[in-house]
């Protein structure tokens, strides 16, 4: 007997809980790739069904809490992906239709064989928050970000700023993009709108980043609009040696070797220089390409600028990647701070005199920004502050904080443009000389 054919929109789901459940381990979210679903449509609502979930994590376990008294059922498989998914769609993607959310659960759920006992608890769940689903559907912001983050970035930031970020998870990121030179007719192009400096956004439409106009040709690369700030406000001497710590996959590289300094790139991570070394090949650019350990590395020769970007907890990427809202926590803060103390004691061994140094990191935590920035300004007595003024940053004068640091916070609309920015911190100094 021939085996009858799985339910159309199954296969999707399967691959989709596969995902969840990863991220929901630990990893990193990355969005599902033409390897991953070949088909576009399935793709696209797969890719649509995880961010939803993610975005609405901290709702999800509200809902899910008042549905399973006795908690999630332990060693289940991807039972809690499952129904993550499921309920993300039945509450806040009533587009796509009930119906599908439960039959296509319960049938998930049967392909698993740690979970397969649990197609019951699925339907019977699944139907009960049918049943509340517009109850659920009207939750308060307030679930979005967790607890204890959002009561220190108030602290931070303000209220307003905090439930502007509220609306920015569940909004997502657009795509920004760095162009190599300003022809307007790329521009057009590309459709996209101008930002601030070489920074524009573009409508993707879901198209794949290779398949917009001028990718072959390198004549731009992805960088949001906020991670292109460090590099634009380094002030090495005009052609100077620029060492590029913590490089990959080169963002900032392209930005200085584009401003004409003599780039050495490093990173301790080899697969992301491999990414590094073909993001410069498809763009004409040719630095030096180092890996190695930025807490040991020792240079022969000074630089003229050094730049920064430090390994940190990046929850200013939660548009993109919503799980770091749930993975960090404060010991896993400190750790990283440790990291970058090293980091910034090793790296000003190969600052020249008189040269400038560029820290940044894609955190909102203050432990990791201006905590860090005092703590260098505080232990190295030849290095001063090298304030960044409002000037230098037009169409983003907000972001200039009293000390001359750079606080890019997802709320600002850089260029008066709507749709914010990934959370962000610079700091710069100057070797004496
Ligand atoms: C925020 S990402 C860098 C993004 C990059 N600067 C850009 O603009 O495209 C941080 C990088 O730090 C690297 N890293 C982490 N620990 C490191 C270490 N001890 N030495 C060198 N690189 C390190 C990671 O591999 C990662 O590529």
């Amino acid at each position: 007997m021939s085996k009858k054919p799985d339910p159309a929109g199954l296969k999707l789901r399967l691959i989709a809980a596969q995902r969840l459940h990863a991220v929901l381990g630990g990893e990193h979210f990355v969005p599902l790739s033409a390897a991953d679903l070949p088909d576009g449509r399935d793709r696209s609502l797969a890719n649509r069904l995880i961010t939803t979930a993610l975005r609405r994590h901290g709702q999800l376990d509200a809902i899910i809490a008042e549905l399973l008294e006795k908690g999630m059922p332990a060693k289940s498989g991807t039972f809690e992906a499952i129904l993550r998914l499921s309920l993300a769609q039945l509450v806040f993607l009533p587009d796509l239709g009930a119906h599908s959310a439960l039959f296509l659960a319960v049938e998930a759920v049967k392909r698993d064989n740690k979970a397969r006992h649990l197609a019951g608890l699925m339907n019977a769940v699944l139907r009960s928050a049918q049943a509340n689903s517009a109850r659920y559907g009207l939750l308060e912001d307030e679930y979005l970000l967790p607890p204890a983050l959002e009561a220190k970035w108030q602290d931070a930031y303000g209220k307003d700023a905090v439930a502007a970020f509220a609306s920015a998870l569940i909004d997502g990121a657009p795509l920004d993009l760095t162009l190599k030179d300003n022809d307007p007719a790329l521009l057009e192009a590309l459709g996209a709108e101008k930002l601030i400096g070489d920074s524009v956004r573009v409508e993707t439409r879901d198209r794949p980043v290779d398949a917009l106009p001028f990718y072959a040709e390198g004549r731009w690369w992805v960088q949001d609009v906020s991670s292109a700030l460090p590099a634009r406000l380094l002030r090495a001497k005009p052609g100077g040696r620029v060492l590029d710590l913590c490089a990959a996959p080169g963002g900032k590289t392209a930005q200085l070797v584009k401003a004409g300094y003599d780039v050495t790139a490093l990173d301790s991570d080899a697969a992301r220089l491999e990414r590094l070394r073909q993001n410069m090949t498809r763009l004409g650019y040719a630095p030096a390409v180092l890996e190695a350990d930025a807490t040991a590395f020792q240079a022969q020769i000074a630089f003229d600028g050094v730049l920064i970007d430090a390994p940190c907890s990046a929850t200013g990427t939660f548009r993109r990647h919503p799980e770091v809202l749930w993975h960090r926590s404060a010991a896993d803060i400190a750790g990283r701070v440790r990291l970058q103390r090293q980091i910034v004691t090793q790296a000003l061994r190969q600052l020249a005199p008189g040269g400038s140094l560029i820290y940044c990191v894609c955190s909102l935590e203050p432990e990791e920004g201006e905590d860090m920035a005092a703590w260098i300004a505080g232990t190295f007595a030849d290095l001063a502050p090298a304030p960044v003024i409002p000037g230098e940053l037009t169409g983003l004068e907000t972001a200039v904080t009293e000390q001359g640091h750079v606080r890019a916070l997802p709320s600002m609309m850089p260029g008066g443009v709507a749709r914010g920015m990934d959370g962000f911190f610079v700091a710069r100094f100057q070797r004496n000389g």
